[in-house]
């Protein structure tokens, strides 16, 4: 398998060759997932939910991010690592720039930041330092306490041009990749090929460039609630390797995410 790098991902989304990318917060399964062929690992900041046991992912400090990125790559020297920026470390571009610092030197190859218009010269700043930046809309975690809980994004023909114009501006700014999450099928297929930069969804049907999940719900082992659009890989293999295996295949093939894991 090559290196993975923006241009070979870029490469992926005009070849209409599937990304795989998966959550991974230690250097036993960073390894064991980018060895099964996992493109992309996030050290997402899912982590305050399925580590640390918080009912948000507010808790997380950008510290706390570091930590798990310097596991991940130490077990996973050459995978493509993406690192979350967590709640209100970007708040402004000078913070943003402050708080990629020790998540870059901790060995991610991206960050990825919550947000839409507020953020365009937040990406200009970190790009023109060298710092690649993955978008994410959608249903943004961080934004839980406005939303008024975990919902599904974009419902309405209004809030759905919205998310197309502020994907659009962030690709414009400069981001290099877009994570879309909990969004109908239709509007991520909209902004998928309104986009010449990578779309990864989770929660946003087949029709994007890749897709992600958060490792523990991929495995069944997440306490309480668990996402109508996750799958539990683990229950229908039984072993770790052919569960991560059995995920990177059917999103290669389109058969996961399936309609009943998808938002019309
Ligand atoms: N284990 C885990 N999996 C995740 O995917 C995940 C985390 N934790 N923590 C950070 C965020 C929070 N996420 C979540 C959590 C819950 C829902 C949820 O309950 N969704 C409802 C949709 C409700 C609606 O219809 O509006 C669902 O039925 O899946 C969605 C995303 C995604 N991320
Ligand atoms: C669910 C993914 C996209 C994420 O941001 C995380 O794991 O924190
Ligand atoms: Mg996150």
């Amino acid at each position: 398998m090559p290196k993975i790098t923006t241009a070979v991902l870029q490469k992926m989304k005009q070849q209409g060759d599937k990304i795989t990318m998966l959550t991974a917060y230690d250097a036993s399964f960073a390894k064991l997932f980018a060895e099964q062929g996992v493109d992309v690992l996030l050290i997402g900041d899912s982590l305050g939910m399925v580590l640390q046991g918080h009912s948000d992912t507010l808790p997380v400090t950008t510290a706390d991010i570091a930590y798990h990125t310097r596991a991940v790559r130490a077990g996973a020297p050459d995978a493509f690592v993406i690192a979350d920026m967590p709640f209100m470390s970007y708040a402004t571009p000078e913070q943003a720039m402050q708080n990629a610092t020790p998540l870059m030197q901790a060995g991610a190859n991206m960050v990825k930041l919550e947000g839409g218009d507020f953020l365009l010269p937040t990406i200009k700043a970190l790009t023109e330092r060298g710092v690649p930046v993955c978008g994410h809309l959608g249903l943004t975690p961080q934004s839980v306490h406005l939303f008024g809980g975990f919902k599904v994004q974009g419902k309405t023909a209004e809030k759905a041009d919205a998310m197309v114009r502020q994907a659009l501006a962030l690709q414009e700014a400069g981001a290099q990749l877009l994570v879309m999450e909990c969004i109908p099928q239709p509007l991520a297929e909209r902004i998928t090929q309104a986009l010449t930069i990578p779309v990864i969804g989770i929660g946003a049907g087949n029709v994007t460039d890749g897709q992600v999940l958060v490792m523990h719900d991929l495995l069944g082992i997440s306490s309480g609630y668990i996402p109508k659009f996750s799958k539990n890989y683990l229950a229908q293999t039984g072993d770790i390797r052919s569960a991560i295996t059995t995920y990177v295949s059917e999103v290669k093939a389109g058969i996961f995410p399936a309609k009943e894991h998808s938002f019309q």
